[in-house]
């Protein structure tokens, strides 16, 4: 029989083993998210920061380990209660911007609300808020094809938050970004998250990124190397095994 999961925790994991036809991903991976939480998960390109998050989020299933959400088991869960969780609760920004190509930019904010029963009145005006916010709001009647990979980036974020889902998940979501564009984007991510009360998980190799969250653990090779425990706001933290120090600063 194995331990509940703490109460605070909206996110945790114990044990998780994932391997990719044969080729291990994640070696043991236990993790805790709080609620309201902006959690980056750094490390190089490969450690398995993608495949954690896809446990996290009731994408892929794990080999071994548990992992729950909300004091709810989800590794027991069937593909189409998988599916469900990730439809009603999760939020998902990738490095990709896959947006409906027939859709225009505000059709595609609206869907994830349309989908879960909103009527169109408030669909289309939290959708044309959020891309108002996202600063694409000129972009709003136009499809996709017709804009330029950063700001498809920023319409594909606003559809994951425009639902308020309460934990987003957030994989590489700067990618196609210049600096500039980048640091919008994740001061707008990480601002709707606290003011919304979501917990945001960020998975990272952009070093730059970890000062927009509250924790940052880094991976290497399918395992944890920094501290997992909740560093206290704006004080310091060290690493493990004298890996770099993470600050920790609510903005
Ligand atoms: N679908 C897959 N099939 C086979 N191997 C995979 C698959 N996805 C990931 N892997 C392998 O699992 C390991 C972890 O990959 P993962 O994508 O989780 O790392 P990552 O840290 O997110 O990398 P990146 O920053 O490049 O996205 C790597 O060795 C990768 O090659």
């Amino acid at each position: 029989m194995s331990a509940a999961p703490p109460d605070n925790d909206v996110l945790w994991a114990r044990g998780i083993v994932k391997s990719h036809d044969g080729t291990p991903a994640l070696r043991g991976i236990s993790i805790g998210v709080r609620e309201g939480e902006v959690l980056a998960v750094t490390g190089p390109r490969g450690s398995g920061k993608s495949t954690l998050l896809g446990c996290l989020s009731a994408q892929l299933p794990v080999d071994e380990g548990e992992v729950w959400f909300n004091s709810a088991p989800v590794h027991t869960l069937a593909r189409a209660g998988r599916e469900r969780l990730r439809r009603d609760r999760f939020g998902f920004v990738g490095s990709e911007p896959h947006l409906v190509p027939e859709l225009t930019a505000r059709e595609n904010v609206a869907l994830p609300l349309l989908l879960a029963g909103a009527g169109n009145k408030a669909a289309y005006t939290a959708a044309d808020e959020w891309l108002e916010r996202l600063d694409v709001g000129d972009c709003a009647r136009l499809r996709p094809e017709r804009l330029v990979q950063s700001r498809r980036q920023r319409v594909a974020v606003a559809r994951a938050l425009a639902p308020l889902p309460p934990v987003v998940f957030a994989d590489d979501p700067t990618a196609p970004l210049h600096r500039e564009a980048a640091d919008q984007v994740m001061r707008i991510l990480t601002s709707a998250a606290r003011s919304h009360q979501l917990t945001l998980v960020l998975a990272t190799h952009d070093a730059e990124l970890v000062r927009f969250a509250d924790r940052a653990v880094a991976l290497v090779d399918g395992r944890l190397t920094a501290p997992v425990a909740p560093v206290p706001r704006g004080t310091t933290a060290p690493g493990a095994n004298g890996a770099p120090a993470v600050t920790a600063t609510r903005r």
